[in-house]
């Protein structure tokens, strides 16, 4: 459903990625992995349309999306969450919600936030009318996952979710991540340092390094020092 192909991005002058080959199936979570500043986000930001490629091609769902606007993206059915959870912090939690219709046609707005997103997190049902910004690290985390799921992506982009939030918490994003997955109908990219939870989560992997994908492979075969020669600083 996603295909990058040959892309090189980067900022100004400087070149962060060369080359990237990746590839999304429907229905699976694929986790992207390497050290700090390796470009991970910038990937992402160049699939959600935040950054243009220099070079190389972004296909979606078969068609070409190179040169679409993040909104067009966004409305196509890429969800993006970005690094340390971008919820509005004067809205209340319903309104912050309310902003995932944003991406569905306007004929869908009046069906309001679905039940199903209150089943997958019950924490935000009882915080309707709190302030996002009142909200504690996980909870927002959940909020902002919530939100993306309103608009009903079809590839949901996950920018290291579990950073900076307590155990249980993370636990329980591990847990929607996989409750996502089984449903079959939502793909998955995730950025996770954390290898044990990268690979517990996802179908396949891609590691990069020095610019480059520099292993990829299925997370039920694989050789963990070949990954954390890449991963340990
Ligand atoms: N807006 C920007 N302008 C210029 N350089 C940038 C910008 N954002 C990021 N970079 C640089 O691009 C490189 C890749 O950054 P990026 O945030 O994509 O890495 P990352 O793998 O996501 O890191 P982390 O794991 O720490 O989140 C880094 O060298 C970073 O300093």
């Amino acid at each position: 459903m996603l295909k990058v192909s040959q892309l090189d991005v980067g900022y100004g002058e400087s070149m962060v990625l060369r080359e990237i080959d990746l590839r999304i199936e429907p229905g699976t979570v694929v986790s992207l992995m390497g050290r700090n500043g390796v470009g991970k986000t910038t990937l992402l930001k160049s699939i959600v349309g935040l950054l243009k490629a220099k070079k190389g091609t972004i296909e979606f769902m078969g068609k070409d999306i190179t040169a679409l606007p993040p909104e067009m993206r966004a409305r196509r059915g890429i969800g993006y969450v970005p690094q340390g959870r971008d919820i509005f912090p004067t809205l209340t939690v319903e309104e912050n919600l309310l902003l995932g219709l944003e991406t569905l046609p306007k004929a869908e707005w009046k069906n309001g936030i679905p039940e199903d997103i209150y089943d997958m997190f019950p924490v935000l049902k009882t915080m309707l009318h709190r302030k996002g910004g009142d909200l504690s690290g996980g909870q927002q985390q959940q909020l902002a996952i919530a939100r993306a799921l309103v608009g009903k992506p079809r590839l949901l982009l996950l920018d290291e979710p579990m950073e900076g939030i307590q155990p249980s918490i993370v636990l329980l994003i591990a847990d929607v991540i996989k409750r996502i997955a089984a449903m079959k109908t939502v793909s998955i990219l995730l950025v996770e340092h954390s290898l044990d939870l990268a690979l517990e989560c996802a179908d396949y992997f891609y590691v990069i390094d020095k610019s480059s994908i520099v292993t990829q492979g299925d997370t039920r075969s694989f050789n963990e020092d070949a990954i954390k020669q890449y991963l340990v600083v």
